[in-house]
């Protein structure tokens, strides 16, 4: 396969650049009144606004055909019908099939995987069912308050995010805790609100190796036991969501209380698994489902529309454009939404842990930047936090603006003004980000308001705003459990367009394994008295003081 700078669309764009680099935005709208329609799309009811960019048509239509020179649609297809695009560990991706609604067969290694899917899925509606009926009960005999999901990366970030995002679907009685740090603060924090009769334990982990995860476990069972007193009463208290029957087993859980998952599916892309397991309980197995319909519904999308109108891959190609030719460091993710504050956390797993990688697929070094770094926070306090470097910062920070059109909260008055505010200033930010405020304009400003002399010439450079900083908005009805999880399944394809144009695999994570190996070489010298020598002077030096004070 020809090397991505070797493409003609990539020279193309090099050229083009410099033609756009110092193109207004403004410019572009006053120049061309239908800009929004031509420059946006929809998806059901998800509006993707990507008119505030530095593009033209003549852009796009060569960052499409860098798209196509990457045979993206080829790759597309290749990821969809299971073949083992995980080079590295040599594995299928296929997150897709656990949200295939249409049962269609997938087939890995010559055998359908729906009938194992679906089979799980039964399990957890049969299981979640139960508990939320209050036909589960601990070992005393009453019914379950108390979820916690011990699990840490993919097998914490999404069914926190996702959990929190639907609260409004949630029963009212269970309450969902999520303990992922190995830091003993988060376990202890949790237990001492829960309950041992009543709080049931999810152990979830992949690989049910990890450190930080089954330390967790092995001391929340420790605690329960200090209640229970009697093994048998984990049965009802614990269950594990994993890959590892064996170790799941050795760590003392029945394995009919285990839900599994398979090699194919990647800890970041695990939510629509068995790994969904807290969300289920906690706003039930319908709208888990409506999830994974979401999802279906993306995927359905990402792979029928042509690429000039396929939302991931529009998305996918304006990062590269800035990623690339404009060499940003980052994207910021602005979800105008409290129940969405931890989407650009699970962003960041999703993202950065995929294309965070400077090998291609043939083993050789990029010569470009792949991916950026990816970070953000709920609107509106972004605005009171960071947002005056993306408005007047020397670096420009492309971002996403997301905002449901309807809250599922109303606050007390009729006339509740709390999401008006929050749209106004969702717009409001977008618009000053491109416009920004000329010279002019802001002189005119500080004239009505009466400045004027030296005392407006001096103030003047401040209150001066370059603009032409690209956003794109994202609006959608509501926050349901299916728009979530277009959401999500819109996120997961940009990941995978972009990981394709930089020819990385962005389903593996080696950079992490590393650094797990490293803490188990330390371990055992913070369990001697010695002073240790063996490491950098650095590492040593940090090591013998920790000792010295603690
Ligand atoms: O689910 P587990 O096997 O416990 O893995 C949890 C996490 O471990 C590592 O950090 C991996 O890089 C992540 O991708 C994974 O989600």
């Amino acid at each position: 396969m020809a090397k991505l700078t070797t493409h003609p669309s990539w020279h193309a764009l090099n050229q083009h650049q410099i033609e756009m680099r110092d193109v207004q935005m403004r410019d572009l709208f006053n120049q061309n009144p239908k800009r929004f329609e031509e420059f946006s799309l929809t998806v059901d009811d998800i509006l993707l606004d990507y008119s505030k960019h530095r593009i033209t048509k003549e852009t796009l239509s060569q960052l499409f055909q860098l798209a196509r020179d990457s045979n993206i649609e080829q790759w597309r297809s290749r990821m969809f019908s299971g073949e083992k695009i995980n080079i590295t560990e040599k594995r299928a991706v296929l997150h897709t099939a656990l949200r295939n609604r249409s049962n269609t067969p997938v087939y890995v290694d010559g055998k359908d995987v729906m009938p194992e899917v679906n089979a799980v899925l039964a399990q957890m509606r049969a299981f979640t069912e139960q508990v939320r009926n209050g036909q589960w009960t601990g070992f005393t005999g009453k019914r379950i308050t108390d979820i916690v999901n011990i699990g840490i990366g993919g097998s914490d970030l999404g069914p926190v995010m996702a959990c929190d995002a639907l609260k409004p679907y949630a029963s009212p009685n269970l309450k969902a805790h999520f303990v992922s740090n190995i830091d003993g603060a988060h376990l202890m924090r949790v237990l001492e609100v829960c309950d041992p009769e009543t709080t049931l334990f999810i152990v979830a982990s992949k690989t049910f190796t990890t450190q930080e995860t089954m330390t967790n476990a092995h001391s929340a069972r420790r605690w329960f036991l200090q209640a229970a007193k009697q093994d048998q009463h984990v049965a009802k208290h614990f269950v594990a969501l994993s890959t590892n029957a064996k170790a799941v087993q050795a760590f003392g859980i029945d394995t009919n209380n285990m839900f599994a998952f398979w090699d194919w599916v990647g800890g970041r892309y695990s939510l629509w698994s068995a790994i969904g397991l807290s969300i289920a309980l906690y706003v039930g197995m319908d709208n888990f489902e409506q999830l994974l319909a979401g999802g279906h519904a993306m995927d359905q999308h990402f792979l029928s529309a042509p690429l000039e109108q396929n939302m991931p891959v529009i998305m996918a190609l304006l990062g590269v454009w800035y990623n690339n030719f404009f060499h940003v460091d980052t994207h910021a993710i602005l979800p105008y939404d409290q129940g969405m504050s931890r989407f650009a956390a699970y962003l960041q797993q999703a993202d950065m842990e995929s294309n965070g990688k400077f090998i291609c697929r043939d083993g050789s070094r990029v010569s470009y930047k792949t991916g950026p770094v990816i970070w953000g926070e709920a609107g509106t306090n972004g605005q009171h936090a960071f947002y005056q470097l993306i408005h007047q910062g020397t670096q420009m920070v492309p971002a996403d603006f997301l905002m449901p059109a309807n809250s599922h909260y109303k606050v007390g008055s009729p006339d509740d003004q709390h999401h008006k505010i929050l749209l106004a200033n969702f717009l409001a930010q977008t618009q000053a980000l491109m416009l920004g405020k000329t010279r002019e304009e802001a002189r005119a400003e500080l004239e009505a308001q009466g400045m004027s002399g030296q005392a407006l010439e001096d103030l003047l450079p401040h209150k001066v705003f370059e603009g032409n900083r690209p956003t794109t908005s994202i609006l959608f009805k509501q926050l349901t459990p299916f728009t979530l999880g277009k959401l999500i399944a819109l996120y997961e394809h940009k990941i995978f367009v972009q990981g394709m144009i930089w020819d990385i695999n962005s389903y593996d994570q080696w950079g992490v394994e590393y650094g797990k190996q490293i803490a188990s070489q330390i371990l055992p010298q913070l369990n001697t008295n010695e002073p240790v020598n063996s490491f950098d002077s650095s590492t040593n030096g940090l090591i013998n003081y920790a000792k010295k004070i603690s």
